[in-house]
């Protein structure tokens, strides 16, 4: 079926439209950013910051984005209060570095250990909440390169603007670097091939998220803890449709960080990916087909096609506030 292009005056729904144009603002570098007024909004409001980075195997690139944002935005400037590294079952020297860099570390599994330990990015960010304890929660990939030094500010920016903001999600451009050789559109293929086609299909007003599966977002506490946190790679578009669901489509907004760039899997890597974002979106869509089961992908030997499969499983964790232990904590926290 060809495309039809749509002009631009009558692209999205009118509330996607209205939204993409009344949520989204600009924060594509430093000079973009009046840090003052941020310093003096946050001190006002009284809100604590706390920015979580979810490691797995990252000892290549995490140090110097922790050793950037302890400097600039805990030292330099107080714009954030806590700093944590959630080693996700890390083989290599992720912890380490990341301590050295100035980072707190704690790893997955000694998070609430009554609950047990899952693999996957989802379960990092769900313990995270159980282990920070700033109002709003800044989380960035720890695989980011380049100049990322603007995210943190740009993205806690609506979120000190305006109380009504409940979630941000950055935007960028996405270059893409494949065995060294980089173009500069190309990467975000599970969003564009996966994740936006099927958002569009079932939650038409979000199709305003250029990035809805960016895995650079802030969020108030008081709704993340109040939704449930879809295992690994589901975790970005869960959290969208619940807090779609839990806020409101005016709650949320997105904020453009420029580019970003990071560490490219294979293809068969994002098609696991893939399968764990549509089994998220079928259960979320109320789907009663078997979206819980396995994604087999084929390999050729040079002889034959040898297939392989790995677990799509939706598995996820509930809402924070549900969990005694986290209760109990906030409670003393308050005092
Ligand atoms: O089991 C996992 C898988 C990924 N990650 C982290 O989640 C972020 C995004 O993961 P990845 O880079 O693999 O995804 P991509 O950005 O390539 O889509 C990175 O900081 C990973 O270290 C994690 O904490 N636990
Ligand atoms: O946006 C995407 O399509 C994927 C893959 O990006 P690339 O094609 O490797 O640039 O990356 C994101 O998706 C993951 C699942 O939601 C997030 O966890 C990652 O943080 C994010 O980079």
């Amino acid at each position: 079926m060809r495309s039809v292009i749509v002009a631009d005056s009558e692209a999205m729904r009118p509330d996607a439209r209205a939204w993409f144009r009344g949520r989204t603002t600009s924060a594509s570098s430093l000079a973009a950013i009046d840090v003052e007024a941020l310093l003096a909004a946050k001190r006002r409001s009284g809100t604590g910051v706390s920015v979580v980075l979810p490691a797995r195997d990252e000892e290549e690139t995490v140090g110097r984005l922790v050793a950037d944002i302890a400097e600039r935005w805990m030292h330099r400037d107080r714009l954030v209060d806590e700093l944590v590294v959630v080693d996700s079952d890390s083989t290599d020297a992720t912890a380490a570095v990341a301590r050295a860099a100035g980072a707190d570390v704690v790893a997955t599994a000694d998070v609430l250990p009554a609950h047990g330990t899952r693999p996957g990015k989802g379960e990092a960010l769900w313990k995270s909440l159980a282990a920070t304890t700033g109002d709003v929660v800044v989380f960035l990939d720890s695989d980011l390169q380049g100049d990322v030094g603007h995210f943190v500010p740009g993205l806690l920016g609506p979120l000190l603007a305006d109380p009504q903001v409940q979630y941000v999600k950055g935007c960028y451009t996405r270059p893409l670097e494949i065995d060294g050789v980089s173009v500069p559109s190309g990467g975000g293929r599970v969003t564009e091939l996966t994740a936006r086609p099927l958002l569009n299909a079932l939650w038409p007003e979000l199709a305003g998220f250029v990035q809805p599966l960016g895995g650079e977002y802030a969020g108030r506490r008081s709704a993340l803890e109040r939704v449930p946190f879809a295992g690994a790679y589901g975790v970005e578009v869960g959290l969208l449709v619940d807090l779609l669901e839990l806020v409101g489509l005016g709650a949320l907004a997105q904020v453009d960080l420029g580019e970003r760039r990071h560490t490219s899997q294979s293809q068969e890597a994002l098609g696991a990916m893939a399968g764990q974002v549509v089994a998220t979106v079928l259960a979320r869509a109320g789907s009663s087909l078997d979206a819980a089961g396995l994604l087999t992908q084929f390999r050729h030997d040079g002889t034959a096609f040898v297939p392989r499969s790995t677990a799509v499983a939706l598995d996820e964790r509930p809402p924070m506030l549900t969990v005694p232990e986290y209760r109990a904590r906030a409670a003393g926290l308050a005092g």
